[in-house]
């Protein structure tokens, strides 16, 4: 078996005012796989996600990204192996330009002048958005910012992209347009999302998180048509969704 590329062991962790939100996760994630973390409001999704950069420090267990431990001093290498695309594009989106907004993260690992051009023209040609290069980001509707968005964490070449909440906001064209984009890449994929049809559209595979702790790990197929799971864990489908009609991606 290869190395994981996302490898989380026994992670648990406890806010500075003593909330426990993760209770011993593990969660191994391979080259190409494409897996959604779902799970109810508060289970700890968000936690886990602040682990994969280094934001937050393992209270226990451990955390690797291609075999190297997400400890202070990989720090930098771990931010450009793993990119984290936020819910809120403008968390990521704050300078004049969509070019100076992709170039700021390759610069600061010292790519320069026509290789930098390059990697800012390939990340945004990925998403959809190289004619809105010269742009600044505030003028760009909330879909396209959340694609430039994309586009920044691209330009860095990350081993693995990991994306809160995808499809929020966006209306049901940008949606299935975000959608094509994902399935295009050729990267390993982490989803958050409360969108289980946009799961089981994207990911073979799904986690399911509550109370901290991993209570289900298989085919987002097998997932969603698990009612007493979804019960259990508050998962519920849209009305009138039903995984059985819509088929599934091959695990
Ligand atoms: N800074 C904090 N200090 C204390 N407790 C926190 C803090 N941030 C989150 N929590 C608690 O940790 C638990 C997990 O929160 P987390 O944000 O990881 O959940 P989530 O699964 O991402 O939820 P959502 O689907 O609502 O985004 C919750 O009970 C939350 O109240």
């Amino acid at each position: 078996m290869t190395t994981p590329v996302l490898d989380v062991r026994g992670l648990a962790y406890a806010y500075p005012d003593g909330h426990q939100a993760l209770f011993g996760v593990d969660l191994h994630v391979h080259e190409g796989e494409r897996v959604a973390m779902l799970g109810p409001n508060g289970a700890g999704k968000t936690t886990l996600v602040l682990h994969l950069n280094g934001i937050l420090t393992a209270g226990a267990g451990a955390v690797a990204v291609s075999g190297l431990p997400v400890v202070k001093e990989h720090l930098a290498e771990i931010r450009r192996r793993v990119g984290i695309v936020f819910q809120d594009p403008d968390d990521q989106l704050f300078l004049g330009t969509v070019r100076q907004d992709v170039a700021f993260g390759p610069a600061n690992l010292g790519v320069r002048g026509a290789a930098l051009e390059r990697r800012v023209m390939d990340a945004l040609d990925r998403v959809g958005m190289a004619d809105f290069v010269d742009r600044p980001p505030h003028h760009l509707s909330f879909g396209q910012r959340r694609r430039v968005a994309v586009a920044t964490v691209l330009a860095m070449e990350p081993e693995i992209l990991v994306l809160d909440e995808p499809s929020s906001n966006l209306d049901p064209a940008s949606r299935r347009e975000l959608a094509d984009i994902l399935r295009s890449l050729d990267v390993t994929v982490l989803m958050v999302t409360h969108d289980l049809p946009y799961a089981l559209e994207l990911c073979p595979r799904s986690v399911v998180l509550s109370d901290g702790a991993v209570v289900a790990d298989g085919r987002t197929f097998d997932v969603l048509t698990d009612e007493p799971l979804m019960r259990a864990h508050r998962l519920e489908l849209p009305w009138g969704f039903d995984p059985r009609t819509v088929g599934s991606l091959p695990a």
